[in-house]
């Protein structure tokens, strides 16, 4: 299949100034040089511990975060640029969900507001109209039509992170962004907002890119995944390359960090992450260069490509 939207070689640095005079003194290379396609209907993760630079691909993507280098092409034209997006309507159909739904959605907004602000700004419907498709809204994320006037307070946790779904795909979007979307919620509720995330993914089509330092949350989410180490993909591939042949050291770290539920088996698992910890430590070298830097990546076979030295990884 073909893909909508693809990423270029995209490198997000900032500066760290210092010194008396406020200049710059070297920076952080929040991404250094990551390339993406997405297809229509799919999933892919970004997963990698904190600081992996996972929010600034994010960003960068909706135009939150400024690009240093790199190209993003949407439908075919280049829309690095923001003043290049509206003709292909870029902005409304790339959306981006976060983590902390009571601070992204504004406290002092009913529900009807929130959600009807994309759609006011893109679509501009009169209002009878938009109420429908608000009360649509609220059907899709199973939410009640009495939601619309209240506020966010009046919500819990997965309760909001519904109507911020509401939001995002309020003006059919192609592509939603999901940062950490469940990692605030308890378990249970996690696996509600990701069953309702699936559906709403069905009956619109829409692709994802779920952000996550937990490969055990996006497990059954993902039909792709790129696992992420200071600001590089270490290994990407399809869901079953990643989990049951990881080939990179830190991506079989992460795994061995999954947590297991069956008490039995816990020991077992101690063991094994263990085991993996010292693996890290034993084979860095070959996997990071000498600053500590993610090799390139190199095809291991098919759609699995892993960061390597060329001899370790064929
Ligand atoms: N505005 C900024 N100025 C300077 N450094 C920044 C800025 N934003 C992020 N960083 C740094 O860039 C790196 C990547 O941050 P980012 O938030 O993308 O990581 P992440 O993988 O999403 O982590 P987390 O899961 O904690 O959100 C980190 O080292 C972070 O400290």
């Amino acid at each position: 299949m073909m893909s909508f939207l693809e990423i270029k070689d995209l490198k997000v640095h900032y500066p760290i100034r210092g010194g008396f005079f406020n200049t710059i003194q070297d920076y952080v290379y929040a991404v250094d040089g990551i390339s993406m396609k997405i297809e229509e209907g799919k999933t892919y993760g970004l997963i990698g511990e904190s600081g992996s630079g996972k929010s600034t691909i994010g960003k960068a993507i909706v135009g939150l975060e400024k690009i240093t280098s790199g190209q993003i092409f949407y439908k075919g034209q280049d829309v690095t640029r923001p003043r290049s997006r509206k003709k292909t309507n870029y902005n409304k159909d790339i959306q981006m969900i976060f983590q902390d739904s009571m601070s992204s959605l504004d406290p002092k907004k009913r529900v009807i507001d929130i959600i009807a602000e994309p759609i006011r700004n893109y679509e501009g419907l009169d209002k009878d109209k938009e109420k429908r498709r608000v009360f649509d809204l609220l059907e899709i994320v199973g939410l009640p039509k009495d939601a619309i006037y209240k506020y966010p307070f009046e919500f819990s946790g997965g309760q909001r992170q519904r109507i911020g779904v509401a939001r995002a795909v309020a003006c059919k979007p192609r592509l939603i962004i999901a940062d950490e979307p469940v990692s605030a919620l308890d378990l249970s509720v996690q696996a509600q907002v990701l069953n309702y995330m699936k559906e709403i993914q069905k009956a619109l089509q829409l692709s994802y890119i779920f952000i996550s330092h937990d490969l055990g949350v996006v497990k059954h989410m993902c039909d792709y995944i790129n696992i992420m180490h200071r600001g590089r993909f270490v290994e990407t591939g399809d869901r079953e390359e990643i989990y049951q042949n990881p080939q990179h050291i830190y991506t079989k770290r992460l795994i061995a960090a999954i947590p297991e539920i069956d008490p039995a088996n816990r020991d077992k698992l101690r063991e094994h992450r263990i085991k993996e910890e010292i693996e890290f430590e034993n084979k860095e070298k070959d996997y990071y260069d000498e600053k500590g830097k993610v090799y390139d990546l190199i095809q291991h076979e098919g759609t699995h490509f892993v960061a390597g030295k060329k001899e370790v990884t064929v």
